[in-house]
């Protein structure tokens, strides 16, 4: 190592505190006390730089907490369209917020306009803000509905959300494969079955 770099700290941006609403240095600490409780030595080369790196895939993975998906809602498009529209196939991963594991999936919103249609992409972004949080499937895919039929000024959602938890596949009841589907049906979707069973057909495709 060249003379002037060797009293320089290692990767000091690594163990600063980072401006995105995490307490960096105190995830650190958990993480280097869950290796130590797991009988691992944090010190060793291998894992030397892993709580630093855990705790920006936490701030990552919970960046959702700290955002208003709502916001994400707020810009609309005039438009006469009145069918369903549909935008299926959403993929995402959330945190099982009973064993901090990943679970990943697709994401099917569909909603009937009543004259404004808003940009498709902010439907993903919804998916995306909300998934990013610590939670169960039903409520992640009751949020959405939620925002989406309050935000909106439509006649109907439907969220539907199929997701793989990893808190069954790779250890407990260990059922690789097993899909859990959850929906939310809002305005006309619930209350009037032929529109219901209109964008269910949708969703399935
Ligand atoms: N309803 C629901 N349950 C979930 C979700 N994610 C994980 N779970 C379940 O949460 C439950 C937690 O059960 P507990 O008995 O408290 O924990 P556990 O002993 O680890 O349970 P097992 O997974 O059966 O080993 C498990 O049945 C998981 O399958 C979810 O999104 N929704
Ligand atoms: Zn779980």
């Amino acid at each position: 190592m060249p003379d002037h770099l060797e009293d320089l700290p290692a990767k000091p941006s690594r163990v600063a505190p980072v401006a995105d609403g995490v307490d960096h240095p105190r995830l650190q600490n958990a993480i280097r006390e869950l290796l130590l409780a797991v009988g691992e030595d944090p010190d060793r080369e291998g894992l030397r730089e892993t709580p630093a790196r855990v705790a920006r895939m936490y701030a990552e993975m919970f960046a959702g907490l700290r955002l208003d998906p709502a916001l994400r809602l707020r810009k609309f498009f005039t438009e006469k369209y009145d069918e369903i529209v549909l935008v299926r196939d959403i993929g995402f991963t959330s945190m099982c917020e009973h064993h901090l594991l990943p679970f990943s999936g697709k994401a099917h919103i569909g909603y009937l306009p009543d004259g404004r249609v808003v940009g498709l992409s902010k439907l993903a972004r919804v998916v995306e803000d909300v998934s990013r949080r610590p939670q169960v499937q039903e409520r992640m895919t009751e949020t959405i509905a939620e925002l989406l039929i309050s935000e909106l000024n439509v006649k109907g959602v439907a969220v539907v959300v199929e997701a793989e938890h990893s808190c069954m596949s790779m250890r407990g009841v260990k059922k690789a494969g097993a899909v859990c589907v959850t929906s939310s049906m809002k305005g006309i979707f619930r209350t009037n079955p032929s529109s219901r069973a209109e964008v269910m057909a949708l969703i399935r495709g």
